[in-house]
């Protein structure tokens, strides 16, 4: 697991390396500037004539330690000060002091297209407002630059908490950042900014005890390894399903979200769903069923199942019908077991939240956008000015674990700490594919993982198997079901 800063959380945390720590800023700039150019030799960009463009503030002054760098080891570079000389920070008063001393050379104008590498350290985590004028002028321009773009911290115009252009944006190819990845790096349209990120340790320490909440982080492959499977497991220990999915004619999803629980690892699975999917009998064996007729009542049947059951999902396929809504609620009246909702039946849970939050277990939420806005009367648009707050402050609300589906699912269980999925790709925005996570969820549920760890590790692992699919199928022509198979191949390598 790695953290994640938003720039004010960052600001604080240089302030208190500096300040408490006693760390001089200076150090701390040397150590970037010096990250910059040892991560643009790394890249093998072609290095014949490099421009650095720098603002008044401490990210400019970055790249000036960055000319410095670059003049010392003979590289031709040209440094241009876009900021106001009466904003220059002492910091970067003093970089170009020493710069001069050095001989680095500073222009006044500049063609783009006499460089292959343009360095952009005008703004950092302290832009505050929207981008005008002649610095907006020259951002487009740079939209033009047929060579590489490097971003110091972050590309400038990008808003480093939300990710969203503020008057116009860098678009780099590269971006160094430091200590943390900043959320507006992750977080779209920022993440299509960042070109590829690469974070730099440059010194920042801080006690976590000093950040404002939420804290915000993010899993990785290694956090898989939670989910090793025992040697001298059974299939009762790796967890009894029940399945509430599909409808009459619509099997897909039952099929998709049951294959993705039982090749993730889970033990047993029993699928619920209309009479009609019988079907799946014959394609999928290892699934036991639990089939209704039309409008039959099968509240007895389904109670039985709850006892059985180590956890419950409901949603995929099953439509927003009568026999759906008794379904739902004969789950929130009577069921006792960790419950993934998802799909259709969060479709329904408006007019159920009292339900909801008097269920006596875990209940874990995974809504795409829409489901979401629906649910919650919030637009897409809102949530998407502060996904972080907004996801936590409604897990807190309906007492659940809350999976916001998206580009970069968010994740929380309305607590102090939040959790941005990083894995995946468009790939993956196909019919199914929220099936096959629900599934995964519920299988990491069923091996004994609590109801954030099981939605964190499930979106993760989701994502990461879409990764793999894209490799092997490429992004268009990867289906939902390449998913499932990929996973597989993901828990074995761990
Ligand atoms: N602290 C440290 O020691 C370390 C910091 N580090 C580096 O410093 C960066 C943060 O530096 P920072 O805080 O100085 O802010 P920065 O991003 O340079 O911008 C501030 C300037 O921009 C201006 N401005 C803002 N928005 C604007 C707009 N739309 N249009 C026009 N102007 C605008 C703003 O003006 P003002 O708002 O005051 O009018 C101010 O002049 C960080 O990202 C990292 O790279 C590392 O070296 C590690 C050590
Ligand atoms: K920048």
């Amino acid at each position: 697991m790695e953290r994640i800063v938003t720039g004010d959380q960052m600001q604080l945390l240089d302030k208190y390396t500096i300040e408490e720590m006693g760390v001089p800023s200076l150090v701390l700039m040397e150590r970037a500037g010096l990250s910059v150019f040892e991560a643009i030799k790394k890249e093998g960009f072609s290095l014949n004539k490099i421009l650095i463009l720098c603002g008044s503030g401490n990210n400019g002054a970055d790249g000036v330690v960055l000319a410095r760098l670059l003049h010392l080891a003979g590289y031709c570079t040209d440094v241009c000060i876009l900021g106001k000389p009466e904003k220059f920070t002492k910091e970067m008063q003093k970089q170009i002091d020493i710069g001069k001393n050095y001989g680095i050379s500073f222009v006044k104008s500049f063609h783009i297209s006499e460089y292959t590498v343009i360095v952009d350290a005008v703004f950092g985590v302290g832009l505050s407002r929207e981008i005008t004028g002649n610095l907006k002028e020259i951002i487009l321009e740079l939209h033009k630059f047929q060579g590489k773009i490097v971003a110091v911290d972050i590309p400038s115009g990008i808003c480093s908490r939300t990710g969203k252009i503020l008057g116009c944006a860098v678009k780099a190819d590269l971006t160094v950042t430091f200590a943390y990845g900043k959320t507006g790096l992750f977080l779209y349209p920022g993440a299509e900014y960042a070109g590829k990120v690469v974070i730099a340790d440059i010194g920042i320490y801080a006690k976590p005890e000093i950040l404002p909440k939420p804290e915000i982080f993010t899993y990785t492959k290694g956090d898989l390894k939670e989910i090793r499977r025992k040697r001298d497991g059974n299939k009762g220990s790796f967890g009894k399903i029940l399945l509430i999915a599909g409808s009459k004619d619509i099997f897909g999803a039952a099929y998709l979200s049951g294959m993705a629980a039982m090749k993730t690892g889970a033990g047993m699975l029993k699928i619920c769903t209309h009479k009609e999917n019988k079907v799946l009998f014959s394609c999928f064996p290892e699934a036991m069923l639990l089939c209704y007729e039309d409008d039959e009542n099968i509240t007895k049947e389904l109670s039985e199942g709850f006892q059985w059951a180590d956890v419950i999902g409901i949603g995929p396929g099953i439509g927003l019908g009568k026999q759906a809504e008794s379904l739902l609620d004969t789950v929130l009246s009577q069921g006792t077991k960790p419950l993934v909702i998802d799909a259709d039946a969060i479709g329904m849970l408006k007019g159920r939240t009292e339900q909801l939050k008097n269920y006596p277990n875990e209940v874990i939420l995974t809504p795409h956008l829409g489901e979401f806005s629906r649910l919650t009367d919030i637009s897409i648009k809102k949530w998407k000015e502060n996904p972080i707050k907004i996801t936590q402050e409604i897990a807190k609300t309906l007492s659940v674990v809350l999976v916001c589906k998206d580009a970069r699912t968010v994740i929380s269980n309305g607590d102090k700490n939040i959790y941005l999925n990083l894995s995946g790709n468009d790939g993956m925005a196909s019919a199914g594919s929220g099936d096959v996570l629900t599934g995964m969820i519920l299988s990491l549920l069923a091996q004994g993982k609590d109801g954030l760890k099981a939605a964190c590790l499930g979106v993760y692992l989701h994502g990461a198997a879409g990764d793999l699919a894209a490799k092997r199928k490429g992004r268009a022509a990867m289906l939902a079901g390449d998913l499932i198979d990929a996973a597989g191949q993901i828990l074995d390598e761990v």
